[in-house]
């Protein structure tokens, strides 16, 4: 029996997220990222072809030595400027009813109590179907925009996820029972022996509470995480329900996934607990030759200088690396993932800064006719892949184009789903709607039992 794959269209609230150079396309409209009828447009279309969601990308600043020559960013659109995902998704909420919702938010961009608010809004606006991305943050500048001297180091940043996402477990699970909104017109509107603060006290963060919102349909969104390298591996292992890799080929996909089912089984999960969606690109053609007469087509528009300065790998000291720096004298605080996978890949030699610019706009393309690329997809799932992010190329060109052409090829082969599942986004994906028992944040259900007055004296001073 074959399992269908998820799919998620991989997006960015800009004009240049991965693809750099596409948006100079004639056919291309992601230039007109800030008229949100573009995304509307995109989000229906995504909807109809029964896509799981729409994944948001987001970043804070700039990569690489931004405090020297940033222009490369500017001349190429690379995610400069970009508009807030979370913002976005509220729209598209209300202009949609199944597909889900996905926003990547960083640790140190928005204080937890805030971010916890919002993402409870969008969980009501979207009736249950917002997911998070949750990640560390890749840039020097992006961290000097709130207030740091640089991106927090390695390790130091994951253990600031560990606490934030504790803080943000403790609202959405703890602070508000079940039964505690009752909207009683002739009494009262929510049970105050049921609303819980939360009185969070840690290393970064003091919160009191309560949670503002009342229950969301998901109380957590669906955890999304993205970041690969060991300590990435163990912090998904931890919280994440789908992990998102952009392994360079099924091989180095299937150990990372074992790699970190294992790590889920020691902390507690079950290895289904953790699902994985691989970031690729497609070329699509009727015939082979079409498809490389338009994978050419596309390398016309590649822009080599948006490739390298968007896999920037930064000295700690936030001075990137000459493009021919062998990838083991590189010492990096960034995404340490990527060097990981471009090592894995390229074993006759040494790789070097180039080949992992290279590798990041190639060895996720996939280039052929629908049933050749449903091919390339099968071998995906058989290393152990759950789902595809797919990226696009040009929007929502390289959308409307899968959907038409690869999709229906999936379908048959039972390998995308022809209907969405009723429910909330959480139910759809995994079947029941609440984090499960095994997920840390189920510790904090009845885990606060200091309601905001005792039912006894409520009574007395009701009489
Ligand atoms: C596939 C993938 C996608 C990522 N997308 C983002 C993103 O959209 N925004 C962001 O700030 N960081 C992103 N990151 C990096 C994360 O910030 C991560 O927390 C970390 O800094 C790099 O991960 P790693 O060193 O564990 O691989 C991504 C990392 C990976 C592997």
């Amino acid at each position: 029996m074959t399992t269908p794959l998820r799919f998620n269209a991989f997006v960015m609230n800009t004009a240049s997220h991965i693809h750099h150079g596409q948006w100079r396309r004639p056919d291309a409209r992601q230039h007109e990222f800030a008229d949100v009828r573009l995304w509307i447009e995109l989000a229906q279309l995504l909807e109809a072809a029964k896509f799981d969601a729409m994944f948001f990308a987001d970043v804070t600043g700039l990569y690489g030595d931004a405090d020297g020559d940033w222009s490369v960013y500017v001349r190429e659109g690379l995610q400069i400027p970009s508009n807030d995902p979370t913002v976005l998704l509220g729209a598209l909420a209300v202009s949609t009813s199944d597909i889900g919702l996905a926003l990547t938010s960083n640790v140190a961009q928005s204080h937890p109590f805030h971010f916890a608010r919002q993402v409870s809004t969008l969980d009501h606006l979207s009736r249950g179907r917002v997911a998070w991305n949750i990640v560390t943050g890749v840039q020097d500048n992006g961290a000097r925009n709130f207030g740091l001297d640089r991106l927090t180091d390695h390790a130091e940043r994951y253990r600031w996820a560990a606490e934030y996402v504790d803080v943000a477990y403790k609202l959405w699970e703890g602070s508000w029972e079940d039964d505690a909104l009752l909207q009683d017109k002739d009494g009262w509107f929510s049970d105050p022996t049921k609303v819980h603060k939360i009185h969070h006290v840690g290393e970064r963060y003091r919160v009191e509470g309560p949670h503002l919102p009342a229950p969301s349909p998901q109380r957590t969104p669906v955890l999304f995480q993205a970041g690969s390298s060991t300590s990435g591996r163990d912090f998904a292992a931890q919280h994440a329900e789908a992990t998102f890799i952009i392994a360079p080929n099924p091989d180095v996909a299937a150990a990372q996934i074992a790699d970190t089912r294992r790590r889920a089984v020691e902390a507690g999960r079950e290895p289904g607990d953790i699902t994985f969606y691989q970031g690729l690109s497609f070329v699509i053609g009727d015939t082979e030759e079409e498809a490389q007469a338009k994978a050419a087509e596309y390398e016309r528009f590649i822009s080599v200088d948006g490739y390298l300065a968007h896999s920037a790998v930064v000295d700690p000291d936030g001075r990137v690396y000459p493009p021919e720096t062998l990838l083991k004298d590189v010492e990096t605080n960034t995404a340490k993932g990527f060097l990981e996978w471009t090592r894995a890949a390229i074993t006759d030699r040494e790789p070097t800064v180039r080949d992992l610019a290279r590798m990041s706009s190639g060895s996720t393309r996939v280039v052929g006719t629908p049933e050749q690329i449903a091919d390339r997809i099968e071998e995906w799932q058989a290393a152990g892949v759950d789902g595809i992010n797919v990226i696009n190329w040009v929007i929502p060109g390289s959308f409307a184009e899968f959907a038409e052409k690869v999709t229906p090829v999936l379908q048959r082969r039972g390998l995308a789903q022809t209907e969405y599942a009723p429910g909330t986004l959480r139910e759809k994906l995994f079947g029941y709607p609440r984090l499960n028992e095994r997920h840390p944040a189920a510790a904090y259900r009845g885990a606060f039992d200091a309601p905001a007055a005792r039912a006894e004296e409520l009574t007395a001073a009701d009489a």
